[in-house]
């Protein structure tokens, strides 16, 4: 029991770590076009203050051009200070470079957004994949307690949101981080008194990042956990509409709704103020560096220790600083909703399908085609610790053999086709094929070559022919036709619109009971399997119907190991087998004629249901 037991492992970031380095040649190209773009950020002030110092060293001189000439008069005499002169040339010099640097800043932007799409895109569909393929591959019974909203809004929302964190990270790494050291060696190199004022406003900056980051974090979370759910009652008011209506259950899911709805809102409210606390605070701490740099710079030039022109640089590289930092706390709560987005794609992850329950073992193969000799042997079984359904479960099928599940409501018939299907694994004893434990084999393989119909017939969104097709992949037309045939379901999807092309609704919409459970006998038989599970497939048909059904089910099961489970005795008269279950053990088994003879277990349910089926005949009045 203890392997089926789902175990939370603490959420690693790995996923988007692993996903960037599967495509490290889109990241390479955005962080060199984001470490180009820093080096020119760095560069951009250099030509702005040998212009400026240039100027204020001969400040009669620009003073006297400005004052002297008129409009045409100044053009006229810059453009021949350009072209005759060497007076200008520091001028000439600073605006081409400063040209050059825009003009790059401009090329590797381009470069760097069509990069980052693409890494975005594909580091999305990358996790998407992963998150999917795990999930899908996740033992049932995990799907059992999970929330299928939730899991969709998981993979759907949740890995999109990873391309925001992606941006973000490698803004604050190759953009930022470059820039602050940029900063503090430049402003070391040149004035250190004037340098500590930068130096002492990071710490500031950082905390107040990380605390009201870390409360925006924790009310997204919350407010995700509460999407997800809803997201999951959304699903579920739709999927069982039918019960919804006919139970009257819509004010009370429309109740929930709007509560949960109300949650969620008060979340983000909440995330949305500190978000707000964040941004304010930034803007805050932008505003007082600036006016500080300003103030000790101005004395610094009093002072002689810094030139203009470097306190055009400390002021330009200071917004150059705060610009990715007051970006990144506007995105704070997109960057906690990503966050929070990953931690809930990590904890899937991070679920070993061994510990989480029936998956396939180290050791195991791919199985040979089976004979189909069945065999439990001293099987324990039981869903929660401590409740065992099965004890000491013993039955044998020999190849070919038809055996039908019959007993109480609860005395563990299901459970049987549960662990043949490998759905589980036995606490204690073994479920064998042709000697074998199936343990041994890939489960892909095992179940390949069982044909299952089940009460709920799983009728997909796809057309007749690929509901019946998607039983042998690469089926022909003859085939799935000739099953159809042997399903006795040719003649009705005949008559349908499309016939074979008809598309079907989610659930099977547009097909009676009956006609869906003889699109599942199709399936069954197109999978030419040599072991036959049905639960149930006569459940809830009229007579007619459960005629039809069992006319094709004659036809499936024919020289095939047979596991049927049903309540209606009348439809395996004619099995090699019946094995009746009391409590999750066997209390008699045989064919119909020897049971009834027995006069135990079987012949009294068998009584019952004649004497059912008389007074319901019986005419009334
Ligand atoms: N997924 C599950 N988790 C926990 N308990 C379960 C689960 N499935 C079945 N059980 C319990 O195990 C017992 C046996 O269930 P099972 O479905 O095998 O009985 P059954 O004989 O097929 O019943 P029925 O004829 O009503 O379908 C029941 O008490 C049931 O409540």
């Amino acid at each position: 029991m203890t392997q089926r037991a789902s175990r939370k492992s603490h959420p690693r970031p790995t996923q988007l770590a692993s996903a960037v380095r599967l495509h490290w040649k889109a990241a390479l190209l955005v962080a060199a076009a984001m470490a180009g773009q820093t080096l020119l950020t760095l560069a951009q002030p250099w030509p702005l203050r040998s212009m400026i110092d240039h100027v204020v060293k001969n400040p009669a001189e620009a003073h006297d051009l400005a004052a002297r000439y008129n409009l045409m008069e100044f053009i006229l005499v810059s453009v021949r200070g350009f072209v005759q002169e060497d007076r200008f040339h520091f001028l000439f010099q600073g605006i081409f470079l400063l040209a050059l640097i825009y003009c790059g800043n401009a090329l590797l932007l381009y470069v760097q957004n069509m990069a980052l799409a693409s890494l975005g895109q594909r580091v999305v569909l990358t996790i998407r994949e992963r998150l999917f393929s795990h999930l899908v591959a996740l033992p049932h019974n995990y799907f059992e307690k999970a929330r299928t909203g939730d899991l969709t809004s998981r993979i759907s929302k949740d890995t999109a949101d990873a391309q925001d964190i992606l941006e973000s990270i490698l803004t604050v790494l190759i953009r930022s981080l470059p820039t602050i050291v940029g900063i503090l060696v430049v402003s070391f190199t040149m004035d250190w008194i004037y340098a500590l004022t930068f130096l002492m406003v990071i710490p500031v900056v950082y905390w107040a990042n990380v605390f009201f980051s870390r409360r925006t974090r924790e009310a997204v979370r919350k407010q995700r956990r509460i999407e997800g759910a809803l997201a999951s009652n959304v699903q579920e008011a739709f999927y069982y509409h039918k019960a919804v209506t006919s139970l009257s259950l819509e004010s009370e899911i429309i109740d929930d709704f709007l509560e949960g709805g109300r949650e969620s809102a008060e979340h983000a409210v909440r995330a949305g103020r500190f978000q707000g606390m964040l941004t304010a605070s930034m803007d805050m701490l932008v505003g007082a560096t600036s006016l500080l740099v300003l103030f000790v710079g101005i004395l610094r030039i009093i002072h002689g220790c810094l030139t203009v022109g470097q306190l055009m640089v400390f002021l330009s590289y200071l917004n150059s600083l705060f610009k990715p930092i007051r970006e990144l706390s506007k995105f704070a709560s997109r960057w906690a909703k990503s966050a929070a987005a990953l931690e809930r794609i990590e904890e899937i992850m991070a679920l070993n399908p061994l510990e989480v329950g029936a998956s396939d073992l180290p050791h195991a193969v791919p199985a040979p085609r089976f004979r189909g000799h069945v065999e439990f042997r001293d099987v324990w079984f039981g869903y929660e610790k401590d409740h065992p359904i099965l004890q000491d479960f013993r039955l044998a099928a020999a190849a070919g053999e038809r055996v039908a599940l019959v007993g109480d409501s609860g005395s563990g018939k299901s459970t049987i086709l549960h662990l043949l299907m490998r759905l589980y694994d036995p606490d204690r004893g073994t479920v064998a094929i042709d000697g074998r434990d199936i343990r041994d084999f890939t489960l892909a393989s095992l179940r390949g070559q069982m044909a299952v119909v089940l009460q709920d017939s799983y009728i997909f969104r796809m057309s007749v022919r690929e509901n019946i097709a998607m039983a042998k992949p690469g089926a022909s037309e003859e085939e799935i036709t000739a099953a159809a045939r042997a399903a006795g379901a040719h003649d009705f999807i005949q008559r349908l619109p499309q016939g074979y092309d008809t598309q079907l609704g989610e659930g099977g919409g547009g097909l009676s009971g009956g006609q869906k459970r003889r699109l599942a006998i199709a399936r069954a038989i197109l999978r030419d399997a040599p072991i036959v599970i049905l639960d149930e497939p006569t459940v809830g048909l009229d007579a007619a119907s459960e005629k039809r059904v069992m006319e094709a089910i004659g036809r499936l099961t024919r020289g095939r190991t047979t596991f049927m489970v049903t309540h209606q005795l009348a439809t395996i008269m004619d099995f090699d087998r019946i094995v009746v279950l009391s409590g999750g053990k066997v209390v008699e088994s045989g064919r119909h004629e020897d049971l009834i003879r027995a006069d135990g277990l079987y012949r009294r349910l068998w009584e019952s249901q004649q004497a059912g089926e008389d007074s319901s005949r019986a005419p009334v009045g």
